[in-house]
């Protein structure tokens, strides 16, 4: 059933809303009259959030400062921000490499922050949540990416964490629907974030070009879809056009609230599969060319050996 989930003068806790997509969500939630926590490492990064706010909309917002791979800090800083009525889980780290190449140590700091610290984090808020007075109805917003809908080369680790969302959220919605908390999962392109530029240092070819299917999106977009999904209590939220299309062709058994769009899914699921297949053939045709010219540059070196000689 279709639900409205208040924004105004309710408490929005975003974690990883120091920087990117977070702090945009940060802005728009005070400027629309939230009571906004954060929390992050680096308690520079959260004064500097908390400075740009108060120039943008003269409100203040809590900060905390803590790793949501550490429990107990997360559930200190949980408690001392008070009843949570929006939960936005955004934290979130990438490091895009062949798993070939990829150190255990990055897989597990991936899987670490972005799946586990989201179990960290919603934990510690539950109880509080279910207990809040005024009893309208509240959100647990997940960031999950499109990466977290379909896999993409140098995304093992990544997909695997977000994919992990998407099991945690459809389970968690029905465990929470009797305390009127509503679930939603957002599913972000490409990002133009400063963790989007760091990626883009060390993200590999293939995986440029595979994601590049999707386009980009700057974060104040990003933040408004979000923003919207959530306070319509969507579980599904997509982001642009491609996102649109992948929620409908990888909708699975996720539950939908909106009568409009549960017929568009079930008028359009057929023909989206044959799009998805379009883009996999494509896919493999770039990669199939990616290693194809690889292996020529060697024919060319090995070539000029023979000569020299
Ligand atoms: N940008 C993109 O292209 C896309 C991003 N996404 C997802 O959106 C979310 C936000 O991404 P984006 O805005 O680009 O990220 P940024 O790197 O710009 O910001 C990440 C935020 O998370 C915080 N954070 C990172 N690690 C931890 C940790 N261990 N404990 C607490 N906080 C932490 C960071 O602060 P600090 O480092 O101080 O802890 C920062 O506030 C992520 O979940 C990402 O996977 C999804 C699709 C595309
Ligand atoms: C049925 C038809 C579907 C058609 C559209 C398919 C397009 C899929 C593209 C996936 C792009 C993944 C980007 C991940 C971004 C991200 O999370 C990183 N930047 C790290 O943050």
């Amino acid at each position: 059933r279709p639900v409205t989930i208040p924004i105004k003068n309710r408490h929005v806790f975003i974690t990883g809303g120091s920087s990117g997509i977070g702090l945009a969500l940060a802005h728009q939630a005070a400027s629309q009259g939230a009571r906004v926590s954060l929390l992050a490492r680096s308690l520079n990064k959260l004064q500097e959030a908390k400075e740009s706010i108060r120039r943008s909309s003269g409100l203040d917002v809590s900060i905390f400062s803590a790793d949501v791979r550490d429990y107990d800090a997360v559930q200190k800083a949980v408690n001392d921000a008070g009843p949570i009525d929006v939960l936005v889980v955004n934290q979130g780290v990438f490091v895009p490499q062949e798993l070939d190449k990829q150190g255990l140590d990055e897989i597990k700091f991936m899987i670490d922050v972005n799946l586990m610290g989201s179990f960290n984090v919603i934990k510690a808020a539950l109880p509080l949540m279910k207990e809040r007075k005024d009893r309208l109805p509240a959100s647990i917003s997940l960031i999950s990416s499109q990466a977290g809908q379909v896999g993409i080369y140098g995304y093992t680790a990544y997909s695997a964490s977000k994919f992990g969302l998407r099991g945690l959220a459809e389970a968690l919605q029905q465990e929470v629907i009797a305390d009127n908390i509503h679930v939603s999962v957002v599913y972000p392109p490409d990002t133009d974030t400063p963790g989007f530029e760091k990626e883009n240092e060390v993200r590999p070819e293939l995986t440029k070009l595979l994601a590049g299917s999707s386009g980009s999106m700057k974060a104040d977009e990003v933040a408004k879809k979000a923003l919207g999904g959530i306070k319509s209590g969507s579980f599904t939220v997509p982001c642009n056009f491609e996102g649109h299309m992948l929620a409908i062709a990888t909708a699975g058994l996720s539950p939908e609230r909106s009568f409009l769009m549960a017929f568009i899914e079930v008028a359009s699921v057929g023909v989206l599969r044959l799009v998805g297949l379009f883009f996999q053939w494509n896919w493999y045709q770039t990669i199939e060319n990616w290693h194809a010219k690889k292996n020529s540059k060697f024919a060319i070196i090995d070539l000029s050996i023979y000569t020299q000689e």
